[in-house]
């Protein structure tokens, strides 16, 4: 049935729609299926993400037609005909009374509002592919999502630095990410606390019986005790405490808590929480529940949604405006090309639109009225020799850098690993040649031998300039 006629209204325009403030307003690229009008898809999604479904309901009344959901701008051909790259534009406007506000406080309601603009649209069948590409808040919903809490300047703050422009931190992933025992995995943490600033658990780490968070956990506050002790510098760590019942999660949150707090650190602890899986829910308990701490948004699977490979889903930039409403601390943004996994040097714009009050989107300038940055996270497949360059395209250094393989696969040591990407951000804020920095820079140097392609494909006859003939 082709409802156009109800749920788009091409005459409205978007600047009066913003200045209006009372819609939010959602770009996605449509690709209609075969025998299906653009703009009869467009409105049937508009029609089924908010007042209607694929027929005429007899319960409708006036009021339900005032909060209709409407498709106000098409662009057929936006994306060429490629079928997973190619489809059209359409931009829709959904009345913000659609939203739902908590019971209990007035709150926005972040489950809600994802099923709402990207949820039953996504399994029509008159479709073949549907996927979020941009939204913007109105003011007056902005002002009552929860927003970060604690962030990186937190974290500075621990180190002993300006809570302003504290610089990089540098972090690692305890690895193999499975199949550690707690002696190991402890000792693991101090030899790289030893060059580093920053160790999370890896995603999957958790409860498992051979090595029980109740026992790991105590060996690890210890070590970050002795290792702050040899060094003089504060640690941190990010302790897993995914679960997927919210007491169980916040059992996992006190006892990690009181086990730091017994060396004086729970102030060292961030709580990571894989944030993908277990949903909003998930990452709002705990963002109410510890406040204080740094809320670490693990995104594994998010691959599912956000990876371009689809037509369907959600660009990352959509992923990481939600995160911020919900209130995470720090989130991965990936690696913008520089490590292993999926993205691409012009996605920047996922760091600025957590960090900054204002940004510009691919279809929308986000303004976020004050609330609290939340940190880029860069992790996956990065180590010394590919952050001068990850660092030279963002354009600053004020992110926490998780380099698993790139810290205990260092051929000297964890500690040297650590102590290496240290210097790799040294060389890049001084505006060192890597080369040359790496002749008086012996962790960083030794990075070149132990990851030698990277080497050869970034810095071509490193061998012959650092003298390493092998
Ligand atoms: O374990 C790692 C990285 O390990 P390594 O440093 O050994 O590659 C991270 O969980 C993922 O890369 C996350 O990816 P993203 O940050 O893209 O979500
Ligand atoms: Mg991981």
């Amino acid at each position: 049935m082709d409802q156009s006629n109800r749920y788009a209204n091409l005459n409205l325009k978007e600047a009066d729609l913003i200045a209006g403030g009372k819609h939010m307003l959602v770009a996605y690229k449509l690709i209609p299926a075969k025998g299906h009008g653009f703009l009869e898809v467009a409105a049937h999604v508009a029609a089924e993400s908010s007042t209607g479904t694929n027929v005429e309901v007899s319960t409708t009344d006036d009021f339900t037609r005032g909060v209709d959901a409407l498709v106000y701008e098409v662009d057929e051909t936006a994306f060429g005909d490629d079928p997973v790259k190619g489809g059209g534009l359409m931009k829709i406007a959904y009345p913000v009374d659609l939203f739902d506000p908590n019971l209990t406080d007035g709150t926005f309601n972040i489950s809600h509002m994802w099923s709402l603009i990207l949820g039953n649209n996504q399994g029509m069948s008159d479709h073949a592919g549907l996927r979020m590409l941009d939204f913007l808040v109105p003011e007056c919903m902005m002002k009552h999502f929860d927003g970060p809490s604690a962030n990186i300047s937190n974290l500075w703050k621990v180190l002993g630095r300006s809570e302003v422009d504290g610089g990089y931190i540098a972090g690692t992933i305890i690895k193999p990410k499975l199949g550690l025992r707690p002696e190991p995995f402890a000792k693991a943490c101090y030899d790289f606390w030893l060059g580093g600033d920053f160790i999370k658990n890896d995603e999957p780490q958790a409860n498992q019986p051979f090595c029980p968070m109740e026992v790991v956990m105590p060996k690890v506050a210890e070590a970050m005790d002795r290792a702050q002790q040899a060094t003089g510098q504060a640690k941190l760590f990010s302790a897993n405490i995914t679960a997927d019942y919210y007491k169980e999660m916040i059992h996992r949150g006190d006892f990690v808590l009181n086990t730091f707090a017994k060396y004086n650190s729970a102030s060292h602890v961030a709580f990571l929480v894989d944030g993908f899986v277990t949903g909003p829910a998930g990452v709002t308990t705990c963002r109410r529940e510890f406040p204080d701490t740094f809320l670490h948004f693990h995104r594994a699977g998010h691959g599912a949604v956000t990876s371009y490979k689809s037509p369907m889903g959600m660009d990352p930039l959509c992923y990481m405006k939600m995160v911020r409403l919900m209130g995470a601390s720090g989130m991965h943004t990936g690696t913008m090309g520089y490590g292993k996994m999926e993205g691409h040097g012009k996605e920047t714009v996922l760091a600025y639109m957590l960090e900054r009050d204002e940004c510009q989107g691919p279809y929308f300038y986000q303004k976020w009225y004050g609330m609290k940055a939340t940190t880029p996270i860069i992790s996956g497949g990065m180590n010394a020799l590919r952050l001068p360059g990850f660092f030279q395209n963002l354009g600053h250094g004020n992110v926490i850098n998780t380099c698993g393989g790139g810290a205990f696969g260092h051929i000297d040591s964890p500690a040297a690993g650590g102590i290496s990407l240290g210097q790799a951000y040294e060389c890049w804020k001084t505006g060192a040649d890597p080369i040359e920095y790496a002749k008086t820079h012996k962790e960083f140097a030794r990075a070149f031998e132990s990851f030698p392609k990277d080497g050869d494909k970034l810095f071509p006859g490193w061998r012959e300039k650092l003298g390493v003939h092998k």
